[in-house]
């Protein structure tokens, strides 16, 4: 039996209440072509897909609502699910519950102080499962039961669940060889069926591939907010006011600082998607103002988020990260990539035919994409490889918010953001909050790339990050088209432009003046040529050291990559067998 397909191509961007099929998707390609192909100005139908534009939100359907996706985009929540995460399971979970607490390698304290070791620090959680969780037990019946009512907020806590239980399992040998050795071995090949059936079943209601996501799993629906009235710098969001509902190693230690910043991160994304839909219409509407108004509101959103994403460093240590990133790896994403799972993995009672997944990656966040693609930054990416990766990694989040990116992709293009931010507005300044905002999305992808040299090219060898991409290629890409954008986007800001914007006074109202952007404005500039040269520099600097190694190892390129040697196939990779030594 073969795994149905989970993702089809599509048209409609309709949200339908869960109880119903998934709508069908256009694909990427379609949307960008008919955006071009079409006059500027003429925006095409789009359904709403605003949580707040939806007929049953309007009518206040209470139980239409309730079965509405766990994750709907909405001017006040932006990318966080539409209701905080469940955290507490009913009772007909007790054995998952029960599990899912005892895994954690660091218990929580005990009466005495003491953090005694979980079972995924003794290596017993794979037989804990077998032996705990029957198939046909009460768990199973009661996922049925979620599924038959249409509960998203359920469904959803039991979906990241029953996702944390799956790498857990799958993963657990994987994390023991590491802690042993510094270096990973194979996963269990077989998700027994009382987890891959019934993660299979909640995967399909929700449109999502039966494995862990950011958005779905580890990260968004993975808080608890301890003081809903808290009024921290990011609300009741705010790191302090939060904690993890689920952990593999540590609840209350680096994987809570690195999870929770990311959701600090995102409780600005309200603000995000509301200032996006604005500066749409505003261009649409050949209305410059309006589209200054809502850039500045940008601007001011992201380097809010970015300055949250610098908290990382302090609340995540680097030093601790390859303590919970073996759980997060994905199986995939094809056949023979993936040294942990070459083969893939079969789930049982689903089908006979191995599976692929990408593992869990901030790249399914949504905040980047929607800056790359309001900003017609996509537009620019290479033809290539890890191009054609970072629009795989948008298939990887909630439906909602795939279609809101193939959507805004379009519609950008449609109504030609850029071009009328930096001409035929005839603003300087919102030609100048424009390159700010790209300036932002370097910002952004710049950290992310120290994050990277920091938290993993330091302390592993293992050159495939949790996503699956090419760690030393695949963010450097990215980075290297924004600071090409950058660096085009600042020769097009002329003296004249300058002039104006140093001469004149910004609307009353606005936050920020007419000189504070032109400083901006010239350090970011100055910036993006020199950042360019130094990062293709690094790069390939990293790629011979890596080369380097490689070859001191014999050309063994699987060694090379971080994998234990006595799990490698007896076809290739040994020294004499293939006549690489
Ligand atoms: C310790 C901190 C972090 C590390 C080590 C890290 C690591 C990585 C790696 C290795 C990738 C490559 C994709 C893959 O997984 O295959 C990636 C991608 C990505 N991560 Fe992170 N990440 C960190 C924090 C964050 C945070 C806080 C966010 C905020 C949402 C984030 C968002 C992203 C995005 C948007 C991408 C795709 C980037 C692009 O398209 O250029 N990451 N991350």
């Amino acid at each position: 039996m073969r795994l149905a397909p989970l993702r089809q191509t599509a048209s409609a961007a309709r949200l339908a209440p869960m109880v119903a099929v998934p709508a069908a998707r256009r694909g990427l390609a379609q949307v960008s072509d008919a955006a071009v192909k079409t006059a500027r100005g003429k925006a095409p139908e789009i359904e709403p897909y605003l949580l707040e534009e939806l007929d049953v939100v309007k009518r206040g359907d209470k139980k239409a609502i309730e079965q509405l996706p766990p994750f709907v985009i909405s001017r006040e929540r932006g990318f966080l699910p539409r209701q905080d995460p469940l955290a507490t399971l009913p009772p007909a979970f007790d054995n998952l519950s029960s599990l899912l607490d005892r895994m954690t390698i660091r218990q929580p304290a005990d009466a005495n102080g003491e953090r005694k070791p979980g079972l995924l620090a003794k290596g017993e959680f794979g037989d804990a499962v077998l032996s705990e969780l029957d198939p046909e037990g009460a768990e199973a019946r009661a996922v049925d039961q979620a599924i038959a009512s249409g509960n998203s907020h359920l469904i959803a806590a039991l979906f990241r669940d029953y996702c944390f239980m799956t790498s857990a399992y799958l993963l657990e040998p994987v994390d023991i060889a590491f802690r042993k050795t510094g270096l990973y071995a194979r996963g269990r090949d077989v998700l027994p069926r009382q987890l891959a059936v019934p993660l299979k079943k909640l995967a399909d209601k929700l449109g999502h591939f039966p494995y862990m996501e950011y958005a779905s799993s580890y990260a968004l629906q993975n808080y608890r907010v301890k003081d809903p009235n808290h009024q921290g710098t990011a609300g009741k969001y705010s790191f302090d006011n939060m904690e993890l509902i689920r952990s593999f190693e540590d609840a209350a230690g680096s994987e809570r600082g690195f999870i929770l910043v990311h959701v600090e991160m995102v409780s600005y994304t309200g603000r995000l998607v509301s200032a996006t839909e604005d500066a749409l219409r505003a261009v649409t509407n050949n209305d410059a103002p309006a589209l200054e108004e809502a850039f500045e509101r940008l601007l001011t959103t992201y380097r809010k988020i970015n300055l949250s994403m610098d908290t990382m460093w302090g609340r995540s240590l680097p030093s601790d990260y390859l303590k919970y990133r073996s759980f997060i790896f994905g199986t995939g994403p094809k056949k023979g990539e993936n040294g942990m799972f070459p083969e893939g993995v079969v789930y049982e009672g689903v089908s006979d035919e191995p599976q692929f997944y990408r593992g869990e990656s901030g790249a399914n966040d949504s905040i980047v994409p929607t800056g790359d693609n309001l900003l017609e930054i996509t537009r620019h990416m290479p033809n290539n490889d890890l191009t054609k990766t970072l629009r795989d990694f948008r298939t990887y989040r909630p439906k909602n918010q795939r279609e809101f990116l193939q959507q805004l992709e379009g519609r950008a293009t449609l109504a030609g953001v850029r071009d009328f931010a930096m001409e035929t507005s005839g603003s300087a300044r919102a030609k100048a909050l424009y390159i700010l905002l790209v300036d932002q999305i370097r910002e952004f992808r710049n950290r992310h790339w120290m994050f990277t040299k920091s938290y993993i090219i330091e302390r592993s060898t293992y050159d495939i990050a949790t996503g699956g991409s090419p760690i030393l290629q695949y963010l450097p890409n990215n980075l290297s088209t924004v600071l090409k954008v950058l660096d085009e986007s600042y020769a097009d800001f002329s003296a004249d432009d300058e002039h104006t914007l140093g001469s004149q006074q910004a609307r009353s109202g606005s936050a920020i003046s007419n000189i504070e952007l032109l400083e901006a404005v010239r350090s970011a500039g100055k910036r993006a040529g020199a950042q360019r040269r130094m990062l293709e520099r690094e790069v390939s600097e990293l790629l011979a050291a890596k080369e380097k190694r490689v070859q001191s190892l014999g050309g063994d390129v699987e060694k090379g990559r971080g994998m234990l040697g006595e799990h490698r196939d007896t076809g290739r990779g040994w020294v004499g067998n293939d006549g690489v030594g």
